[in-house]
């Protein structure tokens, strides 16, 4: 952990209910996110990424352990330091299509977002944020959901959540609905983000493939807990778990081995 560290977590667990009945799904996990970096949680279903993201986000407490951001607390927030936190911590979930109110135009939406905003500063960020993930406000403001392309669907979702302007973006399974050449676009709309604002993105997926398209960082959970983590070159060309091995086993190659080609 060092001084650049925007988010760290320590020790932190989730039990789901009690007794004979409880799940723990996630243990005692611990990781660190620094400036400038995408990092990516990478697992199978149920691995317990999507409860760490929303731990991360404040949406459910966690069991034990402690989290903060930068260097503040953030373990259990509630009420105006949540709201405050939420500025500084945005997130893009997986469906952009039911987080769309059918009846609001793009420009609706956005505005929607801008209200804690000034009005001029407001209307400068939303064609800022687009212009980040590469939408031409003329091109979608005025267009209701059904009249965008999944991937420019989640690439507005992305331009809501730079509204304000977040340090942190957690971005959970925010390509799967997305078909193969749209999820590269979003992949590389997070890259830009890094690259350009300086922005640390956490980026949950089922996928090593895009894990390892996008991380600078990967994380691996195993059953709620975290069994590998490390830069991505070292995960990709060098995993030392089992499971991490496994999972990259199931990428399909791009180029058969040499023995594996038809005669
Ligand atoms: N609200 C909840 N109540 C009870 N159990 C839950 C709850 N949320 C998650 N779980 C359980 O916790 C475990 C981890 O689930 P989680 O959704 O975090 O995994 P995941 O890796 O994100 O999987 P997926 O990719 O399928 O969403 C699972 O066994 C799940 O059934």
């Amino acid at each position: 952990m060092s001084g650049d560290d925007v988010f760290v977590a320590q020790g932190v667990s989730k039990t789901f209910g009690h007794g004979r009945d409880a799940v723990e799904a996630v243990k005692d996990v611990s990781f660190s996110l620094a400036e400038n970096e995408v990092v990516t949680v990478v697992g199978e279903s149920g691995s317990g990424k999507s409860t760490l993201a929303r731990m991360v986000l404040g949406l459910t407490p966690v069991t034990s352990g402690s989290m903060t951001f930068r260097g503040a607390d953030v373990t259990r927030m509630r009420g105006r330091a949540r709201t405050a936190y939420w500025k500084d911590v945005q997130a893009v979930f997986q469906d952009p299509f039911s987080a769309f109110n059918q009846f609001f135009t793009v420009r609706r939406l956005l505005a929607r977002s801008s209200r804690l905003l000034d009005r001029a500063v407001g209307q400068e960020r939303l064609e800022e944020s687009l212009g980040h993930v590469g939408l031409d406000p003329a091109d979608v403001l005025d267009r209701f959901p059904h009249e965008l392309s999944g991937g420019q669907r989640q690439r507005v979702m992305i331009a809501r959540a730079l509204m304000m302007r977040p340090k942190l973006l957690v971005a959970d399974e925010a390509t799967s609905m997305l078909d193969a050449s749209l999820r590269v676009n979003v992949l590389n709309v997070l890259t830009d983000l890094r690259d350009q604002l300086g922005m640390t993105v956490l980026f949950i997926t089922h996928d090593i493939g895009q894990a390892c398209y996008v991380a600078d960082r990967v994380l691996v959970m195993e059953h709620g807990v975290m069994v590998e983590q490390g830069p991505a070159e070292d995960v990709i060309f060098a995993p030392w778990h089992e499971y991490t091995r496994r999972l990259l086993s199931d990428v399909p190659r791009l180029h058969p081995a040499p023995d594996e080609r038809p005669a």
